[in-house]
């Protein structure tokens, strides 16, 4: 199954780096299908205005709803669709979280719609609640000035998650934040030389010893969660005290 993902933005641009590495070859393979837009395509008159000021007043710019909706009618179409996955990255949305991710992951359609301005007319928002699954998504407690490098984030978060996509898919199981890391930070890794400018690989991960290298990974997780984490560790997760 190939996932579709559109990218609806004044700068299409910044998704030219889609082609690049392993979302290159996800392409190429078949997984993914990338389309930029440029938003201004939609627009009717000479200057290809995007944008015009707040109702009610208050500083900056709004995207006026106009050509979004054109665009929709174009790139999506005009009857609902829930297996639609309109993607609305914005400083007030939910924290995109790895598990959004995974479910993401198994859609068949995401478009994104990235803002800029001050964001985009709310009604656009509505109106694409009313036709396709909607997620007003923030990556975090920063501000960015659109939504165009959360869409990237957002997407490889997503596509690597994708069936067929990673060379090696047990390796996600042991990353961060997977449900197989039970929620926590991953260990510190090490790989050679055993010995390098005076600082040394953990003797235990050289032993040999699966049991042990196991309990060091997993008290290794466990402490740096907690450090600098706690917000994840909604237990004790067995931290001796
Ligand atoms: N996801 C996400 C984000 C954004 C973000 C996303 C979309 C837009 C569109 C426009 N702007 C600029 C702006 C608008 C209003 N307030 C402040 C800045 C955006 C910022 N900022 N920080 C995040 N974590």
């Amino acid at each position: 199954m190939t996932m579709r993902l559109d990218y609806l933005s004044i700068f299409p641009a910044y998704f030219d780096v889609l082609d690049i590495s392993l979302l290159g070859k996800a392409a190429v393979n078949g997984l993914v299908e990338v389309h930029a837009h440029d938003l201004r395509d939609w627009t009717h008159d000479r200057h290809r205005t995007v944008d015009d000021t707040p109702c009610g007043g208050g500083a900056g710019m709004v995207m006026k709803p106009d050509p979004w909706g054109e665009a929709f009618d174009e790139i999506i179409g005009t009857e609902p669709d829930s297996s639609v996955h309109v993607i609305f990255p914005s400083p007030s949305g939910a924290p995109f979280t790895q598990s959004a991710a995974q479910e993401l992951s198994s859609a068949v359609r995401i478009v994104f719609c990235c803002g800029r301005y001050e964001g985009i007319d709310h009604r656009v928002i509505d109106y694409a609640r009313s036709m396709w699954t909607v997620h007003e998504v923030s990556l975090g407690d920063y501000v960015l000035n659109g939504g165009e490098v959360a869409a990237l984030a957002i997407t490889e978060a997503v596509v690597r998650l994708v069936p067929g996509f990673m060379g090696n898919p047990e390796s996600l199981a042991e990353e961060s934040f997977s449900a197989g890391q039970d929620g926590l930070l991953e260990y510190p890794l090490f790989t050679r030389p055993v010995s390098w400018r005076g600082l040394d690989v953990p003797e235990v991960l050289m032993s040999g010893h699966h049991g042990r290298i196991a309990k060091w990974r997993r008290d290794e997780s466990v402490r740096l969660t907690c450090e600098r984490r706690p917000d994840l560790t909604d237990s004790d997760f067995g931290v001796p005290h």
